[in-house]
């Protein structure tokens, strides 16, 4: 058995950080803080965060083929330039919804960008029911609707033969799986492979090791867990420092560690007096495991 390490890398007070990924030409761990508005890249060589603030929500960030990023904003898809610190909006989604925002999104293995929206909580998972939508950005910059009727858009990652897509939608507490047709895009069959129980709490961000095992975010759960979605089975729990544990990905050599973000939005005095590193990044070695590179935007 390898000897788990948790480490807080940053702590960043964070509202809610999200959307971990591993920028391997910069070294760095790229995230967002959704309501504190800016996008974060911390690199472990320089020990340092930097940032770029934007105008609204920003709920994930993804690689780009090209170089710099592409976004979720508010309600827009955009291309970030880090240097410049230039963001442009590149399409706009639920036009009809001004209380929504875009949340967790990713590119698939064919450098397509899928983010779903929610509506704006209230507090942490109170919201308008029902009001999001699953969204593909198409290499051609256009924009496909997989379904609507979502309350809490949420992690989201392929399997390693890219033959099915995983997805949550955080308050049914269910990790789902479709079918996934690469050439297309298109997903359908939809399935739940594994319901939270009731101390993992709100299942949040999430991503998929090279044994094809997925590590869910749980949200005031304060843990990652490792699911079998063969079997349905919970493999692995690991606790954190902190409570609102938000998202996860695999990083750094080899992607042999985990970065796992969090949120300190929602919590009182007391709560964050108790747990002084809410809201910061955390880095996980010695899981024994590895993760998949992140794929870049083809557009
Ligand atoms: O991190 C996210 O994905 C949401 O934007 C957060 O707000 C939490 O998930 C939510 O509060 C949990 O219910
Ligand atoms: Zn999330």
């Amino acid at each position: 058995m390898s000897s788990v390490k948790i480490e807080c890398v940053a702590s960043e007070g964070f509202r809610i950080g999200e959307s971990p990924v591993w920028d391997e030409k910069e070294g760095a761990l790229l995230c967002v803080d959704i309501t504190g508005r800016k996008v974060c890249r911390w690199s472990p060589a320089a020990k340092q965060v930097q940032t770029v603030p934007v105008d609204a929500p920003v709920s994930s960030v993804a690689l780009r083929k090209s170089g710099d990023y592409v976004i979720t904003l508010g309600t827009r898809f955009a291309t970030l330039k880090w240097k410049e610190q230039l963001v442009t909006t590149i399409t706009h989604v639920d036009k009809d919804k001004p209380n929504n925002r875009f949340n967790d999104g990713k590119v698939d293995p064919a450098g397509r960008y899928f983010a779903g929206t929610m509506a704006e909580e209230i507090r942490p998972a109170v919201l308008e029911r029902r009001q999001g939508s699953l969204y593909t950005l198409c290499s051609d910059l256009s924009v496909v609707k997989h379904f609507d009727q979502v309350d809490i858009s949420n992690g989201l990652d392929w399997s390693l033969d890219h033959k099915t897509f995983f997805y949550i939608d955080s308050l049914s507490y269910s990790v789902d799986a479709f079918d996934y047709d690469l050439q297309t895009g298109k997903i359908g069959n939809r399935r739940s492979i594994y319901r939270l129980e009731k101390e993992e709490s709100i299942p949040d961000g999430m991503c998929i090791d090279t044994e094809g095992k997925l590590w869910v975010a749980c949200y005031d759960g304060g843990r990652v867990i490792r699911l079998d979605p063969e079997t349905g089975k919970r493999l692995q729990t690991v606790k954190l420092p902190v409570d609102k544990t938000t998202s996860c990905c695999f990083g750094g050599k080899d992607y042999s560690e985990m970065y796992v973000t969090s949120a300190s939005d929602g919590m009182d005095k007391e709560w964050l007096s108790r747990q002084p590193q809410a809201g910061g990044l955390f880095k996980i070695t010695g899981l024994g495991v590895k993760g998949v590179p992140p794929y870049p935007f083809a557009g």
